[in-house]
Order: C-alpha cells, then sequence, then structure tokens
C-alpha cells in the first residue's frame, strides 16, 4: 500500500484574456466590445497523472486556453453567463472523462462615451477596477439542469458623506466607539446573486442564449437597486442596508435564489481640530483610514412561500 492517495485535484488555465469586439450587422463601424479574463479548471479522470505520472488523460492546459479563445471567437460572449455554459457543456461533452469543470470569467467595464452628444460607435472610456465575475460549477453526472451559476458585482466603491448611522450597540468595558447619528459610510461592493438552476432553466438552454435579457436585466437591475439604496436611505448599519439591497434584489429577480453581500466598512474619522483656536469640524474634514476595516457579509434567501 502506497503512503499517500490523491484527496482531490483540478487542473486548467488561468488568466486567459482576450478583447471581444462585436460589430452591428447594419454598420459594422458600430461596435460593442467585451474584455475578459478566463479560468477553466477541469475535474474528471485524471488521476494516474499524479500518481503514476501517466500523461495520457491530461488535456493540456495550453488546449484548454486555445479552446476558450476558439469558442469566443465563433460563438457570442454577451452576456458571460452564456459563454461560460457553452465552455461547459463543451469540455464535458467532447472529453468522455472530463466529468466536470468550473468556469470562472471576470470581464472589465467599458462604456461608449459621448461624442457630439451622441454615444461613439467604437470608442470605450475604462471604468476603473469595478469588475462582473461570473462563476459556474458543473458535474456532468448530475446533467444539464444542475450546476451552479452565480454572477457578481465586485469593487464598486461608493461613499455618502451622511445618511448614515450606527448606534444602539452592545457595550461593555471594551467598548470605545461613540454612537453616531450621521457619519461617512464607504464600501467596496461585492454582490452575488446565486442563480436557481429550477427557475432559470438547464445548462442548453443558457447556452443558446434564450436567458441572455435575464442575465442582462438581472445584472443592471441589482447594480441600480445596491447603488439606489445606498443612496436613498438614512443606513441604521452596514448590516440593515446590505439586507435591504438584498431582499429589494430578490423581489425584482424571481430566478435569484440567494442574493450574497461582502462589504468593508471603510472608516473615515472626522479630525479634531479644536486643539487649533477651538475650530469647530461639522462633519467637513476627515481622514480617510487605510485599515482596520469592518467586513461584513451576509447570505440572503427567498422565504418559500414568497416568490
Ligand atoms: O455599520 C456598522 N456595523 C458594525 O458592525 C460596526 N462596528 C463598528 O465599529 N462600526 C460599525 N458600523
Amino acid at each position: 500500500m502506497s503512503y499517500s492517495y490523491l484527496a482531490d485535484s483540478t487542473y486548467g488555465k488561468d488568466n486567459v484574456k482576450f478583447l471581444k469586439v462585436k460589430k452591428d450587422k447594419q454598420n459594422q463601424k458600430v461596435h460593442e466590445i467585451m474584455e475578459a479574463t478566463v479560468c477553466v479548471l477541469l475535474k474528471g479522470d485524471f488521476d494516474v497523472s499524479y500518481t503514476e505520472a501517466n500523461n495520457a488523460p491530461i488535456v493540456p492546459t495550453d488546449t484548454v486556453k486555445n479552446t476558450i479563445l476558439i469558442l469566443a471567437k465563433k460563438y457570442d460572449t454577451f452576456p458571460l453567463e452564456k459563454f461560460a455554459a457553452r465552455l461547459a457543456l463543451h469540455f464535458t461533452s467532447k472529453y468522455a472523462h472530463v466529468s466536470g469543470l468550473t468556469v470562472k470569467i471576470t470581464q472589465d467595464r467599458w462604456a461608449k462615451y459621448n461624442v457630439d452628444g451622441k454615444p461613439a460607435h467604437h470608442s470605450f472610456v475604462h471604468q476603473g477596477p469595478e469588475k462582473k465575475i461570473i462563476c459556474l460549477d458543473y458535474d456532468k453526472k448530475n446533467g444539464p439542469s444542475k450546476y451552479s451559476l452565480s454572477t457578481s458585482i465586485k469593487d464598486l466603491t461608493v461613499l455618502k458623506s451622511t445618511n448614515s448611522m450606527f448606534y444602539g450597540y452592545n457595550v461593555c468595558d471594551y467598548t470605545t466607539l461613540k454612537p453616531t447619528n450621521d457619519r461617512v459610510l464607504s464600501t467596496d461592493v461585492f454582490a452575488t446573486v446565486d442563480w436557481c438552476p429550477k427557475r432559470l432553466g438547464c445548462l442548453n438552454s443558457i447556452s443558446s442564449g434564450s436567458k441572455d435579457e435575464i442575465f442582462n436585466h438581472t445584472y443592471l437591475t441589482a447594480r441600480d437597486i445596491t447603488l439606489d439604496t445606498f443612496a436613498k436611505e438614512n443606513s441604521p448599519s452596514v448590516q440593515a442596508t446590505m439586507y435591504n439591497m438584498a431582499t429589494a434584489i430578490l423581489k425584482a429577480a424571481p430566478q435569484v435564489a440567494f442574493v450574497n453581500y461582502e462589504l468593508p466598512n471603510k472608516h473615515y474619522f472626522l479630525f479634531d481640530l479644536k486643539w487649533f483656536e477651538g475650530l469647530e469640524n461639522d462633519n467637513e474634514l476627515f481622514y480617510p483610514s487605510p485599515h482596520p476595516n469592518g467586513l461584513i457579509r451576509c447570505k440572503v434567501g427567498r422565504n418559500q412561500a414568497k416568490l
């Protein structure tokens, strides 16, 4: 008996990057663009490659990269959820010994800007660190109706300079924080919707494009709800605000099973300038504290009776 055994494994290609230019059928100079970074990791009958140095089953990671690029050229990649479904079905049907895979795709945000009052045909401004991320996990023994798919908004940085409070919390001998009904609130939004396969449909229907509108609409709705709630609410806490955001998304998107938020509470501390001629500081000058930060996560589901 050998000393060790292979408990788990997966492999593939990470950081496969492409820029896809989608040309309007009527006017070839009117474009949409997508810049994406793809990671595909395969699972399956690969144990001997680890345990017996037998490379026979290995689909080289170079082939994985080529496949991602060829499918990105041949097929529509908008929206990415559809492209991920296509990749999943391709790898699991082409290779009998590939039992499943994970696909993660990160999309940059590029937006057309106005020229002479109209959106430019093919000129774009990069929108900064904010990304859209989709993750798909598929095991073919479960069939194409069972998978786990999520869509995220990552690094959407927001700040509000009033209408945020925090009081009424637990106070003990370790507490120094003062309650406030007016503070700065800032965070880098990381919001993830977990799709419900039963309500969305199987991978084949996603890959056919019949769910494109749901993906596009839900992404924009989740982003709008996040920004709207952040702006409109007089926030009692990060916890309460993120829960309200998640509930609103669940109400607006019936194909979503769970909404997850991960929000750092990026602290801004009021400078005390009283030492200088008794100078008052009425929430006007703050110190952006780089660390530490609060970190608050939640996963919100739908009560069964409510759709
Ligand atoms: O919204 C907040 N939630 C907390 O849990 C917390 N803790 C803290 O020190 N400040 C805040 N703010």
